[in-house]
């Protein structure tokens, strides 16, 4: 019997089809690949290059899109701090149900808070999580600012705009870091590259492939 959070007399059932039978099913490993950055330094272009390039590799992933997620699940919440956090906190617990479910769970949201990416990346079990950090500059992103909310936020019509009057805490020891090279962004493929290889190389049961930067199922 569990007393935990508000719920008492609640009871956890076990299934019969375990987790190690999924994986099996479909030859890998679950997983939670969390990509975290500033509004506009490219999350949402990684994860669908990463989706489509696992898809062609026939491995199955699941895109949750914080932006996405905000028009269902979490439409509920705002921009404040203690909505950013249950938003974090409601996605971690989603993204370890699909790693729970074998799937490679694709997770970009801004996450602005080093507190709450630790609190999900403490829900999986070790290697599971896989943090990717946007480093883009910041001037960067304001000049791309494809939704012009860069804009709207320097000219004060959005208040609590991260990095511009909200903070964004950067990640301590992230699994993969993606910056620009000789002051040049790398192409979403080649990002995607940078995310598969970690796979491949850290992961080989999981992922069981080593990127070649082509579109070939191996
Ligand atoms: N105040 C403020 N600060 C930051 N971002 C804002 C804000 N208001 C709206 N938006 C838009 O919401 C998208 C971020 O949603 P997230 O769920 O990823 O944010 S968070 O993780 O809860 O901080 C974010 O999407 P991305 O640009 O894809 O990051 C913005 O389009
Ligand atoms: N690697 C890249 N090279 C060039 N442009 C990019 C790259 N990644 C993202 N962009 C562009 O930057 C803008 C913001 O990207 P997006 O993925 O929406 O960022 P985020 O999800 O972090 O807000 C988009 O117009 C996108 O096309």
């Amino acid at each position: 019997m569990s007393t935990l959070g508000n719920s008492t007399n609640i009871f956890w059932h076990e299934c019969p089809v375990g987790n190690h039978e999924r994986q099996k099913l479909l030859n890998q490993k679950g997983c939670v690949v969390w990509i975290t950055g500033l509004s506009g330094s490219g999350k949402s272009t990684l994860a669908c290059s990463l989706g489509r390039e696992l898809h062609s590799r026939g491995k199955l992933s699941y895109i949750l899109d914080g932006d996405n997620l905000r028009h269902g699940l979490n439409k509920d919440l705002g921009f404040k701090a203690e909505d950013r956090i249950e938003n974090i906190r409601r996605v971690g617990e989603v993204a370890k149900l699909f790693a729970d479910a074998g799937l490679i769970c694709v997770a970009s949201l801004i996450s602005p808070y080093r507190k709450d990416r630790d609190a999900c990346r403490a829900m999986l079990p070790d290697d599971n999580f896989i943090e990717v950090f946007m480093n883009m500059p910041l001037e960067l992103c304001e000049k791309r600012d494809a939704k012009g909310l860069y804009k709207l936020a320097r000219a004060g019509k959005i208040k609590g705009f991260t990095g511009i009057d909200d903070p964004y805490e950067p990640p301590l020891n992230c699994e993969i870091e993606i910056r620009q090279k000789d002051g040049v962004c790398p192409a979403p493929c080649a990002m995607a590259g940078q995310v598969v290889s970690y796979l491949g190389r850290e992961r080989i049961p999981a992922i069981s492939m080593i990127y070649t930067p082509s579109i070939h199922v191996l």
